[in-house]
């Protein structure tokens, strides 16, 4: 088990890396326990999220299901009091291994956030391509052209935007800026693309459209989202977690497995009682 404090992380450059493989990968958690200085807010949680499927992440509010998300591409380490010790696996391959660098996780695991976050005086071409200025990649006019077309039709975006693509990213409605974050994210070919409530801002037709979006990708990308929406969540994941603390205590998975029997024959009483309304 690797326990890791925040500010011990290694900041020297690895070897140079092979070169990324492509596609969309497994993700396994193993016994990952968090903190956030002397407040654990999870304990011992292992979850594996199979390649080409959706895994939603379900719980009420405070269990640590964001902390758990944030975890899975090394952003819980951004924050200065947070610690955490498991293992956490892209492909089988430990994504906190010192030998790795951050930008490497942080490049094949993309993150969506709550709120749409496009640069907004940007123009919607220039925040497709922002992600490969920060990650360092080159690639030619040509290249950079056909990347944005083909990022916004995989975001689903393409036939609203193409006609002002030098317009500010900022001009488009939320759902809209949503979708070009999706696109944003595509662009430096993550194989896997974590979401954090990526519709809990948006109107209930936005919100279908991403969903659209999120079916049409996962089998180009693995794809985890926390939603407080059930319904969201028996729509679009093909496989479930829930997570619960319980008064005070850290967040654990009670039960996971395939979204259906999560929803119509959970094994655990409480489970039932989550996906019905009953709490949360
Ligand atoms: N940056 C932080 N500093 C200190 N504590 C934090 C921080 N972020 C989250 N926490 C605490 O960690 C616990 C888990 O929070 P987290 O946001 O992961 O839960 P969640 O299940 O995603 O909640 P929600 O559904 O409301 O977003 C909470 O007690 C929260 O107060």
């Amino acid at each position: 088990m690797t326990q890791i404090l925040s500010r011990s992380l290694p900041r020297t450059r690895a070897a140079a890396a092979p070169p990324a493989p492509a596609g969309p990968a497994s993700l396994e958690a193993r016994e990952i326990t968090a903190w956030f200085g002397s407040h654990q807010v999870l304990d011992r949680v292992s979850l594996t999220m199979p390649a080409r499927g959706i895994t939603a992440l379900i719980g009420p509010s405070g269990c640590g299901k964001s902390t758990f998300l944030r975890i899975l591409n090394r952003m819980h380490e951004l924050v200065p009091s947070a610690a955490l010790a498991g293992e956490v696996l892209l492909d089988g391959e430990d994504i906190y291994d010192p030998q790795r660098r951050l930008t490497d996780a942080r490049r094949a695991i993309g993150m969506v956030f709550q709120k749409p976050n496009p640069f907004p005086a940007m123009s919607i071409r220039e925040n497709v391509l922002a992600g490969l200025r920060l990650t360092g990649t080159r690639v030619d006019r040509a290249g950079r052209d056909q990347l944005v077309e083909e990022c916004l039709v995989r975001g689903g975006l393409w036939k609203e935007v193409k006609d002002r693509l030098d317009s500010p990213g900022g001009g488009l409605s939320g759902g809209q800026q949503q979708r070009l974050c999706i696109a944003r994210s595509l662009a430096i070919k993550p194989r896997v693309l974590l979401m954090d409530e990526p519709c809990s801002a948006l109107d209930p037709t936005s919100t279908r459209v991403i969903e659209e979006t999120m079916k049409d990708l996962a089998e180009q990308v693995t794809i985890v989202i926390v939603t407080h929406n059930m319904q969201q969540a028996a729509r679009v994941s093909d496989t479930c977690a829930f997570f619960l603390a319980s008064q005070g205590t850290p967040g654990v998975i009670v039960e996971h497995g395939p979204t259906d029997a999560m929803f119509t024959s959970p094994q655990d009483q409480r489970t039932s009682d989550y996906v019905n309304g009953r709490f949360g």
